[in-house]
């Protein structure tokens, strides 16, 4: 269970970028971040991972206050899958989803067979054993993405953060992934995703929080949030929402 309390940020003077974000993330609850590009979906990220510090306000994991924690401690309670990660050096697949075990492992004595097992188990869930001894740096944008989704099931925390996780991925993969996240909050894991798709925030969520100019201005199930009039004020008249067979479906107005 993760909860943000009155967070403010602000990169540089206090020219915030977001204001007075307060919100909760319940046990096996599956939360989307929903807001234009720029509105800050992956600035709240890192200050949830401890890359960034607030100016203002607390962030608790299960009743523990993250802003006060170092990144390694951090790394135990919440994985991170970014929107985009370059290695310098070409890592091979299972090196990069092992990496996810490091906040398990005991001093000097590096992985053993249980961070190996789990590393392979990741790569199963994610349909990505086959990848497993190719160089990450030489995989498409979405094989990439596969491998951070697999690196963080590898780090086996009771929060998952993910930045955009199915952007770079086929149609398949994407149900594939949403799939995933599904059975991760069926297993009592706390879910927080940022997509653009507003029917992926309808179809898959269980709760969305809308952010515009840096605030939120909807927090709820996504059938009461994801309406006309929030899609209009986060992007202009630009689409409508139609019921298929009682499922809500945003249609853009040139169709
Ligand atoms: N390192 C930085 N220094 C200064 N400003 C930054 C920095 N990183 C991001 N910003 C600014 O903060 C604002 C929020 O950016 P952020 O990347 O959090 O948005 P986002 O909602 O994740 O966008 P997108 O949907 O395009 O990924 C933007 O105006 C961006 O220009």
């Amino acid at each position: 269970m993760i909860e943000i309390k009155n967070l403010h940020f602000a990169y540089s003077g206090d020219r915030y970028i977001l204001e007075d974000i307060s919100f909760k993330v319940g046990r096996g609850e599956l939360c989307g971040i929903f807001g234009p590009n720029g509105v800050g979906k992956s600035t709240l990220f890192k200050c949830i991972i401890g890359f960034l510090k607030p100016k203002i306000g607390k962030i608790y994991v299960d009743g523990r206050d993250i802003t006060k924690m170092s990144i390694e401690n951090i790394a135990k309670l919440i994985a991170y899958v970014p929107q985009e990660h370059r290695p310098p050096f070409p890592y091979l697949v299972k090196e990069i989803v092992l990496m996810g075990r490091t906040p398990h492992l005991g001093g000097i004595f590096g992985p053993k067979k249980i961070d190996m097992d789990k590393a392979i188990e990741a790569m199963e869930v994610v349909g990505i054993s086959h990848l497993a001894e190719r160089p990450y740096t030489e995989l498409s944008g979405g094989q990439r993405q596969l491998v951070l989704l697999a690196r963080a099931l590898a780090q086996e925390t009771g929060v998952m953060v993910l930045d955009e996780p199915t952007s770079a991925l086929d149609f398949r993969n994407q149900l594939k992934i949403w799939n995933t996240l599904k059975r991760l909050t069926e297993d009592g894991i706390s879910v927080v995703v940022s997509v653009h798709d507003p029917n992926h925030m309808l179809w898959f969520c269980d709760r969305v929080i809308v952010l515009h100019r840096g605030k939120i201005i909807a927090n709820g199930k996504p059938y009461e949030v994801i309406t006309e009039d929030v899609l209009n004020t986060l992007y202009g008249n630009i689409c409508r929402i139609k019921e298929l067979d009682s499922i809500k479906i945003v249609i853009p107005d040139i169709v």
